[in-house]
C-alpha cells in the first residue's frame, strides 16, 4: 500500500475519521435500520397504528427516538424521551404523542427520581397488549433512577460521586447501582406484565453487555468482579445493599446491540483505507488510568510506522477533591502531548464518542508536538493541570479541543493517531 504523506499531514484527517465513526454509530441511523430491517416485506405488529409505546433512555435518546418515529409513523402510540439536559430535540418534543424530560447527568439528582417515577407510570399505562419499544443509551444509569427504600435526592448523588471519583470500572459501579435501585440489575422487566417488549441498544460498556449498558433496565447479569470497599462516610450503601428486594416475574424482552465502539473502530478503519492510508487497529480495550495510557500511546505512535492508528475504550481518572475542567479524554491527550512534546511527525485525538468529556462541553483533544509550547506560552503548566485534572484548561489555552456537541451516539471513547512520514517533516 502507498503511504500519502500530504494525506497523512492533512490537518482535517483526525477530524474527518472521527466524525466517519460518528456516523457509523449515529443512534437514529441505527434504529432505523434495525426497525427496517425488522419491517421488511412482512412489517411486525409494531407497525400497526397506534400499537407501539417507545421508551427511549440515555444520551443517545432523542436520536433513537428519531429513528423509530421516521419508520414507525402512525405506528407510534406515545413515547416518553428521558436525555441529559440539553440533549433534547425540540422538533422531537413539539409531537403531542412524545413527552420529553431532561434529567441529570453524570450526577444523579431530583429529577432523575421524578423521570424514574414517570418511567413505571408510563408502562402501567401502556395497555397490556401494547408493544413497547425500548431504545437504551449509556447515561441512562444517572438520567433514571427508583432506589430502594433509604435512599434520597441527597444520598444518590453522594453515592455517585463517589463511584464515579473512585476509579471504578462501569461492571463495578453498575453492581453497585443495582443492588440499590428497584428498576436496574433487570428488575424492570419484572414491572412489564407481560407486554411485548423489544429493546435496542447503544452500547457504551467493554463487551457490550446487555445486563451492564444503563446499568441493564431489562437484563439481569451475573454479578462480576469484587463488590468494591465502600468508604465509611457511606456506610449505608453496604447496609441497603443487604437488604433483599421483593422478586418480581421478569417478562422476556428481545434485546439487540444496534451500535457498539467496534463498530465506531471499524468505521475509521474503512474511512482510512478508502484514502489509501495504512491503518492499524489496535483491540485491547483501554482501560487504565487516562494519564498512564496517554504516555503509553504516545510512546508506541513515536515509534510506529507511518499511517493511522485507532484504539477504543473508556480510562479513568482519579480526581482530586476540587477538579478543574476537563475529562478523561482530554486528561489523557495532555498527558500524551508531554511525551509527543518535540516529535512533530505524530498527532493524537483522544475523544468522548457522545460528544462530552468528564464534566466539560468538549468531546476531547487533537494534541501534537507542539502542545505543551502553545499551552506554555499561555502561561499555563502541563504537569499542574494535570496534578488538578485541569488538563481542559490548558488544552483551550493551546487551541487544542475539540467540540462536537451532542453526537446522537454513545459508544466510548475513540483514540485515532496519526503518524506521518519523519522524511516529511
Ligand atoms: O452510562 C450508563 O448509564 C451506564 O451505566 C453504562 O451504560
Amino acid at each position: 500500500m502507498t503511504v500519502h504523506p500530504t494525506d497523512l499531514a492533512d490537518p482535517q484527517l483526525p477530524h474527518w475519521l472521527f466524525q466517519a465513526a460518528l456516523s457509523a454509530v449515529n443512534g437514529e441511523t441505527a434504529v432505523r435500520n434495525a426497525l427496517a430491517a425488522n419491517g421488511g416485506s412482512s412489517r411486525g405488529p409494531e407497525y400497526a397504528p397506534g400499537y407501539t409505546h417507545v421508551i427511549a433512555l440515555g444520551k443517545a435518546a432523542a436520536s433513537m427516538m428519531q429513528g423509530a418515529l421516521t419508520v414507525l409513523g402512525d405506528g407510534l402510540a406515545r413515547a416518553l424521551v428521558v436525555t441529559r439536559q440539553g440533549y433534547l430535540d425540540a422538533g422531537l418534543c413539539a409531537d403531542e404523542r412524545i413527552e420529553c424530560i431532561e434529567s441529570e447527568h453524570p450526577l444523579p439528582g431530583e429529577r432523575s427520581l421524578e423521570a424514574g417515577t414517570r418511567l413505571l407510570a408510563f408502562i402501567d399505562e401502556a395497555p397490556l397488549d401494547a408493544h413497547l419499544l425500548f431504545l437504551i443509551s449509556g447515561g441512562t444509569s444517572s438520567l433514571l433512577e427508583v432506589p430502594v427504600t433509604g435512599i434520597d435526592a441527597a444520598r444518590l448523588a453522594e453515592l455517585n460521586r463517589w463511584l464515579l471519583g473512585a476509579g471504578l470500572d462501569i461492571t463495578a459501579m453498575n453492581r453497585v447501582r443495582s443492588a440499590l435501585s428497584v428498576i436496574k440489575g433487570g428488575r424492570l422487566a419484572g414491572r412489564l406484565a407481560g407486554r411485548n417488549a423489544r429493546a435496542l441498544l447503544v452500547s457504551d460498556v467493554p463487551g457490550d453487555d446487555p445486563s451492564v449498558i444503563g446499568s441493564g433496565l431489562l437484563v439481569v447479569g451475573e454479578p462480576r468482579g469484587e463488590w468494591p470497599a465502600v468508604p465509611d462516610e457511606l456506610a449505608w450503601v453496604d447496609e441497603l445493599a443487604q437488604m433483599p428486594l421483593r422478586p418480581e416475574a421478569a417478562t422476556p424482552v428481545s434485546v439487540e446491540i444496534v451500535a457498539s465502539l467496534g463498530k465506531a473502530m471499524d468505521a475509521v478503519v474503512a474511512a482510512a483505507r478508502l484514502r489509501g492510508l495504512p491503518v492499524f487497529r489496535h483491540d485491547a480495550f483501554l482501560d487504565g488510568e487516562a494519564a498512564a495510557t496517554g504516555e503509553r500511546l504516545a510512546r508506541e505512535l513515536i515509534r510506529s510506522e507511518p499511517g493511522v492508528h485507532v484504539w477504543g475504550g473508556e480510562t479513568h481518572v482519579h480526581l482530586p477533591d476540587d477538579p478543574g475542567r476537563g475529562g478523561r479524554n482530554q486528561h489523557l491527550a495532555l498527558a500524551a502531548a508531554r511525551v509527543l512534546a518535540g516529535h512533530d511527525h505524530v498527532r493524537l485525538l483522544a475523544a468522548g464518542t457522545d460528544g462530552s468529556d468528564g464534566n466539560s462541553e468538549d468531546a476531547g483533544a487533537l494534541v501534537d508536538g507542539d502542545t505543551v509550547a502553545r499551552g506554555g506560552a499561555e502561561g499555563l503548566d502541563a504537569a499542574d493541570c494535570l496534578a488538578r485534572a485541569d488538563s481542559g484548561r490548558f488544552l483551550a489555552a493551546a487551541g487544542d479541543l475539540i467540540h462536537t456537541g451532542p453526537t446522537g451516539t454513545n459508544v466510548m471513547d475513540l483514540v485515532i493517531g496519526i503518524v506521518r512520514d519523519r522524511a516529511g517533516d
